[in-house]
């Protein structure tokens, strides 16, 4: 797959303390790229500089294998964003709204507005003032907007922040199909890992300004193991006699005196086992290696599950 966003060692300094340091990030062409870390890790600030918004202190972004400069302006028409939350002119109607940044953008196809209007399901709304919206009507207004001129990266800064729960699931919908019916790159930032795990295919952990992981959510999801965990009154030497007597092959020997096994064995093999080794257990527990407890413990606990 094709990397269509890289960013090398993008760093911001704001009065002497650095909000996002030397993040190294790669975002692949039609994938969603969810972008996680609790609030003031730094997103807003890459998702930013990405945009042109605020200029790195060091680094470099790379857009279609492209150095971006400030004055990247044809590269920027290829990008579409909601940072922070959409603004639009409130007395004036949803279709004005979008014709009046078609006009900016120097982009009017009223085929494309009706489309991006149908994205979002706001067909039968758009006569109406922009100030009779609900919350979840504007951002989804937002991304008509966004996704009007055909971006082919799409960014938005936690596009759900503030919306109810069918507000939210309508949202996910609309990403789900501007990436696999329209092809269309995403980057969402979120707080909230339960979001980024329902939609992302890679997610970017950040934390303190710093990119902790990048990895594809199959790579976590084989990661994502149940185990048992056996805690021995033995030397290790017995915990691998146990092992052996097992005949396990799928183990991790933790400490001196604790193995997990992630491997299904019956009480009857166990107790043979144990008896066979001459080890005595002094706890036993079943645990489950779960992407919350993955991502939380990579926050330090700051991140909503
Ligand atoms: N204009 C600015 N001047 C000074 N410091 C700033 C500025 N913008 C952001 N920061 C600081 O940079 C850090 C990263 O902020 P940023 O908004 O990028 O985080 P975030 O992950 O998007 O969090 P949130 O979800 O709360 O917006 C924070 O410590 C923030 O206070």
């Amino acid at each position: 797959m094709t990397t269509i966003l890289r960013t090398w060692n993008l760093t911001k300094v704001y009065q002497g303390k650095e909000a996002v340091n030397n993040v190294n990030m790669n975002i692949k062409q039609g994938e969603i790229y969810g972008f996680l870390g609790p609030n003031g890790a730094g997103k807003t600030t890459v998702m930013k500089m990405i945009t042109n918004l605020v200029k790195p202190t060091a680094g470099e972004i790379e857009f279609f294998g492209e150095k971006m400069t400030s004055r990247s302006y044809e590269m920027l028409k290829r990008m579409g964003c909601i940072i922070e939350y959409p603004v639009f002119y409130d007395k004036l109607t949803a279709r004005e709204n979008l014709e009046l940044h078609g006009e900016y953008m120097g982009y009017y196809d009223p085929k494309a507005l009706k489309e991006a209007l149908e994205l979002v399901k706001l067909t039968g709304t758009d006569k109406k003032p922009v100030k009779q919206f609900s919350m979840g009507m504007k951002q989804r207004l937002g991304i008509a907007r966004a996704v009007m001129t055909k971006p082919e990266l799409l960014i938005l800064d936690e596009p759900i922040n503030g919306l109810d729960p069918l507000g939210i699931k309508e949202l996910r919908e609309v990403f789900r199909m501007l990436s696999r019916e329209y092809g269309m790159t995403l980057l969402i930032s979120s707080h909230i890992l339960g979001e980024v795990e329902q939609i992302a295919d890679t997610i970017g952990v950040i934390r303190d300004g710093v990119l902790l992981e990048e990895v594809a959510m199959e790579e976590i999801r084989s990661r994502d193991t149940d185990y048992i965990e056996l805690i021995t009154d033995n030397s290790s030497k017995a915990v691998y006699t146990l092992a052996n007597t097992l005949g396990l092959s799928n183990f991790k020997v933790i400490g001196a005196r604790t193995i997990r096994i992630y491997e299904k064995i019956s009480q009857l093999e166990l107790s043979k086992a144990l008896a066979a080794a001459d080890v005595e257990l002094e706890s036993l527990n079943r645990k489950q290696h779960s992407l919350e407890d993955y991502f939380v413990g990579l926050m330090g606990g700051e991140v909503v599950a």
